[in-house]
């Protein structure tokens, strides 16, 4: 594996950045009362790309594409596009590269801002969300909480299993979620009640961004998936436990998923991650041909859940595991998605599962966390917690390590706040 690549921006080549010049990866930030715009996240600044094609410094396409809050419009003109932008992207930043912007301090001065003073949404219009349940562990753990038995369901080894989630519902880092609001059944109760969550949860997942469209009734190979997959984000699938419970039987979660997703503010480029493929577990049941890889589909990305109470200094870790737990790649998922001819569009968003490993504390969720709320976990405040209690933030962080640098996502963080009073007092 090649090291740290050098850039004349010198906080890209401290060990400690998650973003030296291996990464590049996207963003839309503002500075501000300004637009917000594409940018790319180098050290501790951000490269205003939409400035530097405004400058004829970048050319993607004949019309501007990055001037735009959203990256969609980099996805739709292709892979070849795609390995071009982070070509000159390299060119222009590498120590001893094109001095365009090293040896022009007033265009530096505009083109590098300091991404503590930015501003960081939404990097793409999600179009559309899917949630697959690909991790072994974790479905294995579900099935002991929630079945009794930690038995896959019967078509968990030959299909990567999902349903069609709220593209509506996606938010970036740092949005604060109220706690939902829904209907639930105790155990014991003969009617259901109405009211917030008693058992709001997340799920530690990556989520593989679509960048290219396919056409109704256009299935693709793996490989052609694989090539289709435009970057990845870590994703939080908040998840409220009671009101899942409930509803999900027989057609799969609804509201209990559907109030809110949190994604990392950067997406890592597919290229950025080349180096650190990884393959799949050997599989259980040989699979069906279709969903065969013929590469390595997963990444060696090590994953953490921090927790912190409000007022507390500072949090405790959670849980620790890697995205090559997983059973199925993303490949894999969007093969399956596309083979009956469902459309695939540019920022299409798929969540890996949930991402857990085999000891206790690789869990990926409090569900699994807790057992249920049979077993409360500590935290280092001396509190313990077996679901979220309001005013709790949940952080997820990611990282893929180099020889002598590290390719991070920033943050994926949530804080919870009280339900919202309804109905309204009038
Ligand atoms: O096994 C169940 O009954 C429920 C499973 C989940 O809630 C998991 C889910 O949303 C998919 C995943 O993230 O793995
Ligand atoms: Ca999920
Ligand atoms: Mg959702």
């Amino acid at each position: 594996m090649s090291g740290l690549l050098k850039s004349w921006v010198e906080s890209a080549n401290s060990a400690e950045t998650q973003f030296p010049l291996n990464n590049l990866p996207y963003g839309v930030f503002s500075m501000y009362d300004e637009e917000p715009r594409c940018g790319v996240a180098i050290g501790d600044m951000i490269l205003d790309v939409a400035y530097l094609e405004e400058e004829g410094v970048i050319s993607i396409d004949d019309e501007p594409v990055l001037d735009l809050p959203f990256w969609n419009e980099v996805m739709e003109t292709g892979p070849e596009n795609w390995s071009a932008l982070r070509a000159r992207l390299t060119e222009i930043l590498a120590e001893g590269g094109d001095d365009v912007l090293s040896s022009d301090s007033e265009m530096r001065a505009r083109a590098l801002l300091p991404m503590k003073d930015a501003t960081l949404h939404l990097p793409l219009v999600v179009s559309e969300y899917t949630d697959f349940y690909a991790g072994m562990q974790h479905a294995k753990n579900m099935g002991a909480i929630l079945r009794g038995s930690p038995d896959l369901p019967a078509n968990w080894l030959h299909i990567p299993i999902g349903y069609n989630g709220r593209a509506s519902s996606v938010v970036v880092s740092g949005t604060e979620i109220h706690r939902p609001l829904g209907q639930t059944k105790a155990p014991d109760a003969d009617i259901p009640s109405f009211g917030p969550t008693k058992r709001l949860d997340i799920e530690l997942e990556m989520g593989a961004i679509v960048g290219t469209t396919t056409a109704l009734g256009q299935p693709v190979t793996v490989d052609q998936a694989d090539a289709m997959i435009f970057g990845y984000v870590l994703l939080n699938d908040w998840s409220a436990r009671d009101i899942q419970g409930w509803e999900y039987q027989p057609l799969g979660p609804f509201q209990g998923k559907a109030f809110g997703t949190t994604i990392s503010p950067w997406i890592v480029t597919a290229e950025a991650l080349e180096a650190f493929r990884k393959p799949t577990p050997p599989r259980e049941k040989e699979l069906l041909p279709y969903l065969t890889e013929n590469k390595p589909g997963l990444y060696d990305i090590s994953l953490q859940v921090d927790m912190q109470p409000e007022g507390a200094a500072k949090p405790t870790t959670i849980c620790q595991t890697n995205y090559a737990r997983m059973y199925y790649s993303a490949a894999q998922q969007l093969c399956h998605h596309a083979v009956c001819g469902c459309a695939m569009n540019a920022g299409d968003l798929l969540g890996s599962g949930t991402i857990s490993g085999s000891n206790r504390d690789e869990y990926g969720s409090l569900m699994e966390l807790s057992w249920a709320g049979k077993e409360p976990i500590s935290l280092d405040t001396g509190e313990t917690r077996t679901f979220i209690e309001d005013g709790d933030t949940l952080t997820l962080r990611g990282h893929a390590r180099g020889d002598g640098f590290t390719i991070g996502f920033g943050e994926c963080t949530g804080k919870i706040l009280p339900a919202i009073n309804f109905p309204p007092k009038t």
